[in-house]
């Protein structure tokens, strides 16, 4: 195996949110760089991995697509369980997507097995500049309220969302006890990842609040 191609870990990541606010389709952009403007409602629960490098380490991203809707939510406990991070979606074009993100974090609090895991706000659809019910004042002000991070992207246009991916696994890396905690074996110590500034890794378009 050659040098750059040690894996530093395999990483957990939950999108949670309520239904049609464009999580699966975030994740198809991010794995796959696509978008299926008919994506039909997930059942259950959808998995994808995608190795990525974050400050020359790899990482091993396991990704679970949650569904929004209740009846379809089943397993609820099981997906928390472990998990580093956590992707929590509202859609700017529809306030009540925004008004439940309380009810979700609430669930996230109930089950999920750490105390420290990395939570990212993403409000999801702003190339519907014209429909926008949020502002993007008021999603800042949630995830500062709520020690998240924050940023407005686009499954459709893709901005924001390969950087969203990025800034949260930057993070877990950086929070130290989280992701060592998975006791694989052949992890690799990290180098630089602990240097301040990680927030400009992407241009500097999400904020730590
Ligand atoms: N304009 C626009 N539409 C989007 C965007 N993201 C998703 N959509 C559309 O919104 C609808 C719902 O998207 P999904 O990705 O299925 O939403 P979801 O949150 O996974 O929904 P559930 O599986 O029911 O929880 C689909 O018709 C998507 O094409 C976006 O960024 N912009």
């Amino acid at each position: 195996m050659m040098e750059e191609d040690a894996l530093l870990t395999t990483l957990k990541i939950l999108i949670i949110g309520e239904s049609s606010v464009g999580k699966s389709s975030l994740l198809l952009r991010f794995t796959d760089e696509t978008f299926d403007p008919d994506l039909q409602p997930t059942i259950g629960v959808d998995f994808k991995v995608k190795t990525i490098t974050i400050d020359n380490n790899r990482c091993k991203l396991a990704i679970w697509d949650t569904a929004g809707f209740e009846r379809f939510r089943t397993l609820t406990p099981s997906y928390y369980r472990g998990a580093q991070g956590v992707i929590l979606v509202y859609d700017i074009s529809s306030r009540q997507s925004f008004e439940r993100l309380g009810t979700w974090l609430a669930e996230l609090d109930m089950f999920s097995s750490r105390a420290n895991v990395v939570k990212m706000l993403v409000g999801n659809k702003n190339d519907r500049e014209r429909e926008r019910e949020v502002e993007r004042a008021a999603g800042v002000a949630f995830a500062r309220k709520h020690s998240m991070l924050f940023i407005e992207a686009s499954a459709k246009t893709r901005d924001g969302v390969q950087c969203a991916f990025e800034e949260l696994v930057e993070k877990i890396v950086q929070t130290p006890g989280l992701w060592e905690a998975t006791g694989e074996r052949g992890v690799v110590v990290l180098g630089g990842a602990t240097e301040p500034g990680w927030i400009q890794y992407c241009g500097g378009y999400c904020e730590l609040i």
